[in-house]
Order: C-alpha cells, then structure tokens, then sequence
C-alpha cells in the first residue's frame, strides 16, 4: 500500500492544494491530507474552520479512485507523530511518502527530530513557481537521511498568502469561497476582497 502524507496549514486551502491532490489521487493508493498547526506560523482561522475548508476541496475533486481522504486525526504540530499515527492505520508495511512543496526543503532540516522522521518516509517535492529546488538544500536533506523524488508536476502560482494579504480568490475554489463568505472568516481582509470583487 503506497499512502501519500500531504499536511497543510489550508488556511485557507488553495486550488494549489487541489491540483495537488488531484495529482497525488493518480500515483498513489491512497491520498491522506490533513489541516495542521504549524509551529512556525501563526494562524489566522481556527483549526477546525481549516479543515472543514479542507474536506470542501476535497470533495469537489473528481477523483475516479475515489482515494483521497480528510484524515484529520493524523494533525499534529510535529509531523513525527503524524507518521507514527499513519503507522497505527495502514500498517508497518505501507509505504509512507511526505509531499511537500518546494518552498519547504530549506527548512526541513529544522522540523522536529528530522532524522527520525526522514528514516520513515519517502519524500516527494513539488516544485513551486518562484522556489527553484536548490542543490544545496536537496544535499543537506539527503545527508540527514532524505529519500527525495520530484514531482512531475509544477504547483500552481497561488498561495494562501495571497488571499489572506490581496484577496486573490482565484486562489480559492469556489466552495471554499462560499464558505468564506458564510462563517465571515478573513473578514479583516475585507477592504481586499471587496476591491477584488469589484473588478
Ligand atoms: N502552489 C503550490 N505549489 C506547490 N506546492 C504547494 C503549493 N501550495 C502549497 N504547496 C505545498 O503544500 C503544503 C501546504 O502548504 P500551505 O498550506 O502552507 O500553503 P501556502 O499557500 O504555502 O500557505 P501560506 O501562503 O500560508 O504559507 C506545503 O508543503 C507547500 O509547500
Ligand atoms: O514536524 C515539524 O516540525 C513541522 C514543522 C513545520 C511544518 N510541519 C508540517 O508541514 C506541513 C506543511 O505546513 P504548511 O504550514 O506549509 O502547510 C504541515 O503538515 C505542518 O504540520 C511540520
């Protein structure tokens, strides 16, 4: 069984994430994903708004192996003990790969007990317009341990950022929008939105 780890901070969850999974649902048996804390930012909606927007996006994938799944009891600060609880679930036997982007391999090497980690999966990044993957950061994850393999496949050029700061909800997809729009999150970003909304 082949399970692909894919943690995100999804606040909001973008159609970067999407495309992602949509992806992720084509190579691998099953596609786990899951709406994190993140110990090195701050959050602006509570977890739980997160991963409600999370299985949205989900659901609005047309996936014919209906194989991607809102593991939400797999969130954790420490994607460490992510990986053990993945273990509990599909067995010591699964073959277990963290998907990250490429913005994230430089700071891999401070995530916690990286090693250990690095010991239990395979690593699969996905290049990310605007982060080039660098040799040097590829090296220093390979000499901690790091099995990496890139993606065939380039990220869109969105980001959660990019909603929270200018309101560019052509990162979202609409059922997350409308979510938005419900449960009044990211209100203080009004001002952006309603300009974008004018366009
Ligand atoms: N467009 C994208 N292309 C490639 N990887 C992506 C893309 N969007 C997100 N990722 C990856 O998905 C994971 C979760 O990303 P995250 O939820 O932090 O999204 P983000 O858009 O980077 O958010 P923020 O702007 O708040 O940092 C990370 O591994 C990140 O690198
Ligand atoms: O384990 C860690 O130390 C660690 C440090 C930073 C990020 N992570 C995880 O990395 C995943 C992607 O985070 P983010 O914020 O870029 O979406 C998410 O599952 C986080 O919990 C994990």
């Amino acid at each position: 069984m082949r399970v692909a780890l894919f943690g995100t901070s999804a606040d909001p969850p973008t159609a970067g994430h999407q495309k992602i999974l949509s992806w992720l649902s084509e190579r691998y048996d099953w596609v786990a994903v899951w709406a994190a804390d993140n110990p090195f930012k701050s959050h602006q909606t509570p977890l739980e708004h997160r991963a409600a927007m999370l299985q949205l996006l989900i659901a609005n994938i047309d996936a014919p192996r209906h194989n991607i799944a809102l593991e939400q009891e797999l969130s954790s600060f420490r994607t460490l003990e992510t990986v053990e609880k993945a273990k509990l679930i599909w067995g010591e036997d699964a073959e277990l790969t963290m998907i990250i982007g490429s913005d994230l391999l430089s700071q891999l090497p401070r995530w916690y007990r990286i090693e250990d980690l690095l010991q239990e999966v395979q690593l699969l990044i996905v290049p990310r317009p605007g982060y080039a993957i660098d040799e040097s950061s590829s090296e220093v994850v390979q000499k901690l341990g790091g099995k990496i393999a890139i993606a065939s496949l380039t990220g869109l050029d969105v980001s959660s950022t990019a909603y929270r700061e200018h309101g560019d909800s052509q990162a979202l997809t609409a059922p997350v929008v409308a979510y938005i729009n419900r449960e009044h999150l990211y209100e203080c970003q009004d001002v952006h939105k309603k300009r974008y909304q004018l366009r």
